[in-house]
């Protein structure tokens, strides 16, 4: 079954969490273990990703995830070279409230042929970043959302749906103090009809991603907290069951 489809059926009944893999700060092996013990602790798939991440390393580690898990393993792509064929699919996504076009739509363009060549699946998404922003914020020379003004993504997600994106990414950076307030989940999900609002960025405890989650997120992602952590399989699990709270 095409990740899209195994992700909406998850959602059929409950929400989704997803384990975001920086290819930059483990070797492939170390990020095999990371998975695992994601795995154990309850993670719905892996994102593979960086917002300054090489090629080589995107492709070494998905090569090595792909020969050892089962679950999806999908690219968040930092730039058109985080393409790689043993991936399951890709977040082929725009970058909507940045100031430059070529985040917009060229790198879009530039990495398509790559992504048609490999054949993975290519997810439709629009990627919107809130303040603080962090590493993403700069690199993609965002004009940040302020944290307070949940009706500015919101329409963002609308005019994302009606061109005809699925999944919308409410983006706080990697590691940021302050994840997306829980109005602004809210906003973006009211706002749209079947669009998939995944929220990411600064969730560190199972309290934080119940927040998001009872706001309105259908995926919660959690990326430095595993970096930062001894017993990934324990926070994963604390992470996780902050989500099935609000499935309740
Ligand atoms: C669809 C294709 C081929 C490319 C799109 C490329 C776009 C639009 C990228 C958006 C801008 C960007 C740099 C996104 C990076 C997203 C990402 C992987 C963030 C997570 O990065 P971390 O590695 O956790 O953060 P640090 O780099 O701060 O560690
Ligand atoms: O690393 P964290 O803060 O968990 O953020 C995850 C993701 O939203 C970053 O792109
Ligand atoms: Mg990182």
């Amino acid at each position: 079954m095409i990740v899209e489809n195994q992700i909406k059926d998850i959602l059929k009944s409950r929400k989704v969490h997803l384990t975001l893999i920086d290819p930059d700060e483990q070797t492939p092996e170390g990020a095999v273990e990371i998975a695992k013990a994601a795995i154990r602790g309850g993670t719905d798939g892996i994102m593979l990703g960086g917002s300054t991440v090489d090629g080589v390393d995107v492709d070494n580690t998905a090569k090595a995830l792909s020969e050892n898990i089962d679950l999806p393993i999908i690219i968040f792509p930092g730039n058109t070279s985080n393409v790689s064929k043993y991936a399951d699919a890709i977040f082929f996504m725009s970058f909507l409230n940045s100031n430059n076009p070529y985040w917009i739509i060229e790198a879009q363009a530039l990495g398509a042929p790559q992504v048609k060549k490999s054949g993975i699946e290519a997810i439709p998404m629009g990627y919107m970043v809130i303040s603080p922003g962090g590493t993403v914020g700069w690199i993609g020379d965002a004009k940040l959302v302020p944290r307070n003004k949940p009706k500015i993504p919101a329409a963002y997600a609308m005019a994302a749906e009606a061109l005809g994106m699925r999944f919308f990414y409410l983006e706080a950076g990697s590691g940021a103090e302050e994840y997306v307030s829980p109005e602004m989940v809210a906003y973006s999900k009211k706002a749209t009809d079947d669009m998939v609002i995944i929220v990411g960025g600064g969730i560190r405890d199972g309290e934080s991603a119940y927040i998001v989650a009872k706001a309105g997120a259908d995926i919660v992602v959690t990326g430095t907290i595993v970096e930062e952590t001894l017993d990934v399989e324990a926070k994963i699990n604390e992470i996780v069951s902050g989500i099935r709270k609000a499935d309740e």
